[in-house]
């Protein structure tokens, strides 16, 4: 049987063996792309409702189409100067076999079909032309080589408008593109055990995990994906998953073993269960406790089986259920608002979004956030702590609700931290992508004096 695309005006026949497999996985990348942008729903769910529903993909087809849809996202801002249709065209097939080089994946007999398809020859390589890893100025200049009569830039790799609503100033642009257009590892936490008991136990599972420089909990699990529910350490409650990037703020709260913390905006609770794992590490008679508030009671719900998995006493869960306080006023010795954001920080695991978002995203929440912090504040006790928290990498949603928040609430000062993996001192903290290769965040610790 002839395999053919199923999108376009012109129709691509396919011979070989190679040729059919690359095309079926073209017409299926093809799909799900499209639909991300025709549905704006994120990629990760549009991919995982797709394999639910196709069971016939193996585990090798799942990480082609997988891993080549995230890439089309990662380098999309160099790839829609290319493909400029909808349809699955010649141009659709360079982008594809560009992605390939640009990703460096291993299936090259499928590449060699896209390119064959995309009428172009393979003049150029990306690992040929450089002898170390390739950065992202090599890779710039490999598609300015392929496609000479377009002008191509890193900075094209975020949107137009992400550079107006960051402090460009404040970094170095181009190890922040480095880092964007890479995936982090999986990070996660030991709990009720030694980062080097759970390496040693997840390496028995065959699992390669190593221990970080920076906190003594801390598991690196690579990159490869893995099936958390068949790993013994997750199912006992050892190993939780958790950004490194997530991680600093737990760290930032530096809570008390008989301290007692809200976290207000807790979601399924991978800051409360850091919390209380930190508390736990410190004194295992658990005196202390943490309170967990949502407005989503779903994610409540979810926090209550992962504390239970843990084996986790102390945790309790209190949603908002209107304007006023879910707690009681002036109890709490600490208060976490780890505020709804533009979740620009976590661009690395979800390329997509960075195209389906715009900048409202960012200048949106300002007013939330600050509502959210003010309203939150009224639980601290006198001397106790308040943090403030966001996934984004914009002073908007950050900065500038800080300096909102002490304007009016003299009675709360900032306090002075250390960046974890740079050793920079500052009183407000942006974790970037590319200090220790994780989702970038943003906190700052108050004080309440009076
Ligand atoms: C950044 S996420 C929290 C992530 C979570 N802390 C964690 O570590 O996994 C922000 C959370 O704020 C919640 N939220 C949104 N609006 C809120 C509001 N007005 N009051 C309280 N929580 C809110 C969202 O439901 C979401 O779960």
């Amino acid at each position: 049987m002839v395999e053919s695309s199923t999108s376009s005006a012109n129709v691509f026949q396919a011979q070989s063996s190679a040729q059919k497999r690359a095309l079926s996985y073209s017409n299926t990348i093809h799909q799900l792309f499209n639909s991300v942008f025709e549905q704006e729903m994120p990629a990760d769910r549009i991919v995982g409702e797709y394999f639910r529903a196709n069971k016939k993909h193996g585990s090798k087809d799942r990480r082609v189409i997988r891993e080549s849809l995230f890439a089309l996202f990662r380098w999309w801002g160099w790839l829609k100067k290319v493909h400029t249709s909808t349809e699955q065209d010649e141009s659709w097939f360079a982008a594809l076999a560009m992605v390939a080089e640009l990703e460096q994946h291993n299936w090259d007999q499928f590449s060699e079909a896209w390119r064959e398809f995309a009428n172009q020859s393979n003049q150029y390589s990306i690992v040929s032309s450089t002898k170390t890893m390739p950065t992202v100025v090599d890779k710039c200049q490999y598609v300015q080589q392929s496609f000479t009569d377009i002008e191509f830039n890193p900075r094209d790799l975020l949107p137009i408008w992400f550079w107006d609503i960051t402090d460009i100033n404040a970094i170095d642009e181009l190890a922040l593109i480095e880092a964007m257009s890479s995936r982090p590892p999986i990070w996660g936490r030991a709990q009720k055990c030694t980062a080097q008991q759970l390496c040693a136990q997840l390496q028995s599972e065959s699992i390669d995990a190593s221990t970080s420089e920076f906190f003594s909990d801390t598991v690196n699990l690579g990159h490869k994906s893995i099936n958390l529910n068949g790993i013994k350490a997750y199912l006992n409650g050892q190993l939780e998953i958790q950004d490194l990037g997530s991680q600093v703020i737990g760290q930032i709260c530096a809570p008390l073993s008989d301290d007692n913390w809200w976290d207000t905006c807790s979601g399924a609770g991978g800051k409360s269960l850091q919390l209380r794992s930190l508390m736990l590490t410190q004194d295992d008679k658990g005196l202390g406790s943490i309170t967990a508030s949502d407005i989503r009671r779903k994610p409540l719900a979810e926090l209550a089986k992962r504390a239970k998995r843990a084996g986790f006493k102390g945790i309790s869960t209190s949603p908002w259920k209107d304007e006023s306080l879910p707690v009681a006023a002036e109890s709490f010795d600490g208060v976490l608002v780890d505020a709804p954001c533009s979740c620009t920080g976590t661009w690395r695991r979800n390329p997509d979004m960075r195209w389906l978002d715009d900048v409202s995203v960012v200048n949106d929440k300002q007013a939330l956030q600050l509502d959210i912090l003010s309203r939150s504040a009224k639980a601290v006790k006198l001397d106790g702590q308040l943090v403030y928290a966001t996934c984004s990498l914009s002073p908007v949603e950050n900065e500038q609700v800080v300096k909102q928040f002490l304007c009016l609430h003299p009675h709360f000062t900032l306090q002075q931290l250390s960046h974890p993996f740079t050793g920079r001192a500052a009183t407000m903290l942006t974790v970037w992508p590319q200090d220790a290769d994780t989702d970038g965040m943003f906190v700052a610790k108050m004080r309440r004096v009076s």
